[in-house]
């Protein structure tokens, strides 16, 4: 359960005084998430999600996260919406936070993800991805291979009590994706985290994107490597799964078609794409302070994916042809 910071209800009450979204009903902290604390409220106008953002959000990048999705729910991406308070802002503060309240979509993520939903994930990406130019705004991504070795020295020293060998195996990796590490591909704003958890469905219908705390301007085939990493695997084997990517891949290309340099890349950003998630689960891992209500993420499931994708030498590996 991500709460990290708790509220008392009459600190709630203060806070919603800022905002015309009716009688404050019941409320109760989200049991999911890993970044933030998120609380489900319930005024007299309906359901509303509170977010205090927690440590790994720059203040800073506040205006861009909230910026970003009013630009994509105006181009017709379903996503949450911030709420503009009494004063005209979209920011606040709550127990010592800055928090922010943000629309409530229908739908819940899969746990368990099959070709035709990655299908649909491939359209929705893409979608995105358009969707996204002409956004005026820009965000570094701070978690792209610039910032793996600061985050990778603070897990280095205990690597091994993940697993042993990890050390070693990390550091040849790092130091090779830095080598290697593609440059001049298309960019444009990316999710960055598109994970099954941050997909909302109804049926086998697409009906939400959320959590866009670590969308910033990157490669866009960034996103697709993350996408086969995180949801054209088999949750149970571990092992890829050619039909989901192959559905995802296609139905990306339909709207928006990977040029050759992207497919070209495609296996260095899925390897990537996975140390850049094993280096903040390993992160997470060591560092959690005991007693903290979120469940850790399993990093050693990110180190078989980069392990997989050593494998990779042509974008075929992922069953794209043509
Ligand atoms: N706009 C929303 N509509 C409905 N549920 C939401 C919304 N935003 C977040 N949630 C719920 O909160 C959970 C955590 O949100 P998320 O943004 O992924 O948190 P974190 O940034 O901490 O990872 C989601 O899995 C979902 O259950
Ligand atoms: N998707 C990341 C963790 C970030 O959590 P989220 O709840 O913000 O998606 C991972 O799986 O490591």
């Amino acid at each position: 359960m991500a709460v990290y910071t708790d509220i008392t209800e009459g600190a709630l009450r203060g806070f919603l005084e800022a905002y015309d979204i009716g009688r404050l009903t019941a409320y109760k902290g989200i049991a999911e998430g890993v970044e933030n604390s998120n609380f489900l409220l319930h005024t007299t106008e309906g359901p509303f999600i509170l977010t205090l953002y927690e440590k790994r959000v720059n203040p800073d990048d506040l205006p861009f996260f909230l910026g970003l999705m009013e630009h994509l729910a105006a181009r017709g991406i379903s996503c949450p919406l911030p709420l503009t308070r009494r004063d005209g802002t979209l920011l606040g503060e709550l127990a010592g936070r800055p928090a922010a309240i943000i629309t409530f979509l229908e739908g819940i993520w899969l746990r368990q993800p099959e070709a035709p939903h990655c299908a649909a994930l491939g359209r929705a990406l893409a979608g995105l991805h358009r969707a996204g130019e002409g956004f005026a705004l820009k965000r570094a991504n701070a978690l792209s291979v610039e910032g793996w070795r600061p985050l990778w020295e603070k897990a280095r020293e205990r690597a091994d009590e993940i697993a042993e060998g990890l050390r070693a195996g990390i550091d040849a990796e790092l130091a090779f994706l830095e080598r290697s590490w593609p440059k001049g591909l298309p960019s444009g704003v990316i999710h960055a985290d598109l994970f099954p958890d941050n997909v909302f469905f109804i049926g086998d219908a697409l009906t939400g994107i959320i959590d866009f705390y670590f969308a910033c301007n990157d490669t866009l085939a960034y996103d697709v490597a993350t996408c086969l990493n995180a949801w054209c695997f088999d949750d149970k084997s571990g092992v890829y799964d050619a039909a989901k990517g192959q559905a995802f891949l296609a139905a990306y290309q339909a709207e928006r078609p990977l040029t050759p340099d992207e497919v070209a890349a495609l296996p260095l950003l899925a390897r990537g794409s996975a140390l850049r998630f094993f280096l903040t689960r390993a992160y997470d891992w060591l560092s959690m302070p005991p007693g903290a209500l979120v469940v850790k993420k399993d990093p050693l499931e990110y180190w078989r994916k980069l392990r997989f994708h050593q494998t990779i030498e042509t974008a075929e590996g992922y069953g794209l042809t043509g």
